[in-house]
């Protein structure tokens, strides 16, 4: 927010693409918390990760032939080259963190604890759980925090309610604490109406191990299936007529059905990362109601678009106000 505030001194109302500036700062987040390195040190591993999505995209919208993936064409070779150099990149920084890690409690070090012992983890295990972290941890938070932004750039009495629940709570102090995480009534109310109108990860993809019967719906076993978290998110019987509209009033009363709302999941495989992301996003969306007021940019353009994770096909440009 400083950077903001100094890019753009002189101006009493400056525009930014918010779904940039929250890309990084979840990559910074997700490259301290989990693995106690800066966004610079897992910087390449970000870009190489970028560069994979791009080509799994690719190959998700074209027809499916089997083996093909197999065949030494120059997408399969380039995945490939992505994934291996990948997996040095993380082994590298796994190195660098053992050597320096006493004291340390972070993910990256609780792993390598468990692969020292005996039947623990082997290292390709635990460059598995890195990638995947490093995958997992970025472009979710930062989605919730953009579509986040921009709802609230949008529904100025909902921006005002949350800015006067943070000041009341904060009293002053910029970065808010850890008890006022748990007063923050209205701010999680909009952070899960956010998640159920915009969910990061619209669908699930699951297995069925044996036959099973799923309303009137006969499943037999091995059967692969899309579970459209979306579409409970948006059903008009569970939610109501106004089922498509942001209504963070609906998330003050409990609900009655719990399989109603999972933008992280349900059962065994939920998010790992649930807590430490709204905790994120708290913090986060508190310092910028504090700081600014938010408008949505002329030039916005609304085109939710999947890229694996849901994001503004053409970024998220918002018009901050020093307040
Ligand atoms: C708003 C943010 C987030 C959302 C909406 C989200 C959503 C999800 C969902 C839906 C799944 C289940 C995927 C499936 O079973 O097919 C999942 C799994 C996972 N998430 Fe998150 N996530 C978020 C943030 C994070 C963060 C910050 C981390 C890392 C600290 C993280 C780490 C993981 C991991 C490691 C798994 C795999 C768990 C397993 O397979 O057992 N997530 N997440």
């Amino acid at each position: 927010m400083k950077r903001w505030e100094k890019e753009h001194e002189e101006k009493e109302e400056f525009e930014v693409d918010v779904f940039k500036e929250l890309n990084d700062l979840s990559a910074e987040v997700i490259s301290r918390t989990a693995f106690g390195s800066s966004f610079e040190e897992g910087k390449r591993i970000f870009l190489l990760q970028e560069q994979q999505i791009s080509l799994t995209l690719q190959a998700m919208r074209s027809i499916y032939i089997p083996g093909f993936r197999y065949l030494p064409t120059k997408n399969n070779m380039m995945r490939r080259r992505l994934e291996k150099e990948t997996r040095e990149s993380v082994r590298r920084l796994i190195e660098k963190s053992r050597k320096g890690r006493e004291n340390s409690k972070n993910l990256l070090s609780l792993l390598i604890s468990a692969s020292e012992e005996e039947h623990g983890f082997g290292m390709e295990e635990v460059i598995n759980e890195c990638k995947t972290f490093y995958f997992a941890g970025k472009e979710t938070t930062s989605g919730l925090l953009t579509w986040a932004l921009l709802l609230l750039a949008l529904h100025q009495e909902w921006q005002d309610k949350a800015r006067k629940e943070v000041l009341r709570f904060c009293k002053g102090n910029n970065l808010p604490s850890a008890e006022n995480l748990n007063d923050f009534k209205i701010v999680t109310m909009i952070l899960n109406e956010t998640l159920r109108l915009y969910p990061p990860i619209v669908a699930l993809t699951r297995g069925t191990s044996k036959d099973i019967k799923l309303g009137d719906l006969e499943i037999p076993a091995n059967t692969q299936f899309y579970v459209s978290v979306a579409a409970v998110h948006h059903d008009t019987e569970i939610w109501g007529e106004d089922a498509l509209e942001f209504n963070p009033q609906r998330f003050a009363e409990s609900r009655k059905h719990l399989a109603s709302f999972f933008p992280f999941a349900l059962g065994p495989r939920v998010c790992v990362g649930q807590n430490l992301a709204m905790v994120e996003a708290k913090i986060v969306l508190a310092m910028i109601v504090q700081n600014f007021s938010l408008a949505l940019s002329p030039s916005y353009v609304h085109a939710p678009t999947m890229r694996l994770t849901l994001q503004p096909q053409y970024g998220a440009p918002i018009l901050f106000r020093k307040i």
